[in-house]
């Protein structure tokens, strides 16, 4: 066995409001409790996502809303959202990201300004996550996603709540420990979980990397084990949680663990774990 048990036991994972419905197959990899996050998809009505939560809760786990910004067309919007989600599933943590909407929908310009407001900490949100780009982000500059991820910090505790920061996924260890390095040595130690594709076809975890705007070089390709010869065939994060074990020195690196994008299904990536946890 290559990884060290505490990477993947503690792992987080990510599903979407459908895969409420399959939530049984997440416990062949991941014990009672474990955070899960719901995606905040287009197309999803908020009764479908607070009933997402309410399943995850029920499930046995840690439901963990996504609240995107840019999608929320009020503020009235947000209040019954979080709301719904604190009575129906007693939720204390949520994940706020920006959203890939160019233009903000309503009022809420990016993940600050959803902090800012006050709702979440009003309604009782204990822990507040946010998106970390170890290797960028392809329409924010670099420095705009730093001073971005300082001034979420600083709101996120100057509400009194904990912060976490889930990373988008990756297929390459180096910039994400070289990342994680960096912001230990600019004095921010939160809770890390670095985002990883679960197993699935090449041809999916391709579309997933042009959609979510992760640039994947043929080297990287080689080094994960994709290749477009065999696009149909499966790819698993085998090697990327092999450097990333290898890799990770808690004394540089901090508190580091692994948050599943299972873009293959939640039963692939639950087995995958079971067989190596
Ligand atoms: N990592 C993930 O799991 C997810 C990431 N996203 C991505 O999150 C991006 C930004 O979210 P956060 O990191 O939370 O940033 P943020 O909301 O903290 O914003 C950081 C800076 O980028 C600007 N910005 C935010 N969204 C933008 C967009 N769509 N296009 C151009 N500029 C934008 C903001 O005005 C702000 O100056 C979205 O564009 C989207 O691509 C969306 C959903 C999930
Ligand atoms: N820029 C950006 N935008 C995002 O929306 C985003 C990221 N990054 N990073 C990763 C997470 C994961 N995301 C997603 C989005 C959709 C599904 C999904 O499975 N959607 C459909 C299937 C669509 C398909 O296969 O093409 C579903 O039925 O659940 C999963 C994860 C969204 N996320």
């Amino acid at each position: 066995m290559y990884a060290p048990p505490s990477l993947l036991d503690d792992a987080s994972i990510e599903i979407t409001a459908k895969d409420q419905h399959h939530l049984d197959q997440l416990a062949r990899g991941f014990a009672p409790g474990t955070p899960v996050s719901i995606t905040f998809l287009p197309g999803e009505t908020f009764e479908d996502r607070i009933a997402a939560a309410q399943r995850v809760r029920a499930a046995g786990f840690t439901p963990v809303p996504h609240i995107s910004a840019r999608r929320l067309t009020s503020v009235a919007e947000l209040e019954g959202f979080v709301a719904g989600l604190v009575d129906a599933a007693a939720v204390t943590r949520v994940f706020v990201v920006g959203g890939d909407l160019p233009q903000p929908a309503g009022p809420f310009e990016d993940a600050l300004a959803v902090i800012r407001s006050g709702i979440l900490a009003f309604h009782g949100i204990e822990q507040v996550g946010i998106a970390g780009y170890p290797e960028g982000h392809p329409d924010i500059a670099p420095a705009a996603l730093d001073a971005a991820m300082r001034d979420k910090l600083d709101a996120i505790h100057a509400a009194g709540q904990r912060a976490w920061i889930a990373t988008q996924f990756s297929f390459d260890a180096v910039p994400v420990l070289d990342w994680l390095a960096r912001l230990r040595a600019e004095g921010i130690d939160e809770t890390v979980r670095i985002g990883v594709p679960g197993p699935a076809s090449v041809k999916t975890l391709l579309r997933f990397a042009t959609r979510c705007g992760v640039g994947v070089s043929a080297k990287v390709m080689t080094k994960y084990g994709l290749s477009l010869t065999q696009f149909l065939g499966n790819a698993g994060p085998d090697k990327l949680i092999e450097a990333l074990t290898a890799g990770l020195v808690p004394e540089v690196h901090g508190d580091a663990r692994l948050h599943f994008y299972p873009f293959g299904g939640l039963e692939k990536t639950a087995d995958w774990v079971a067989r190596r946890g």
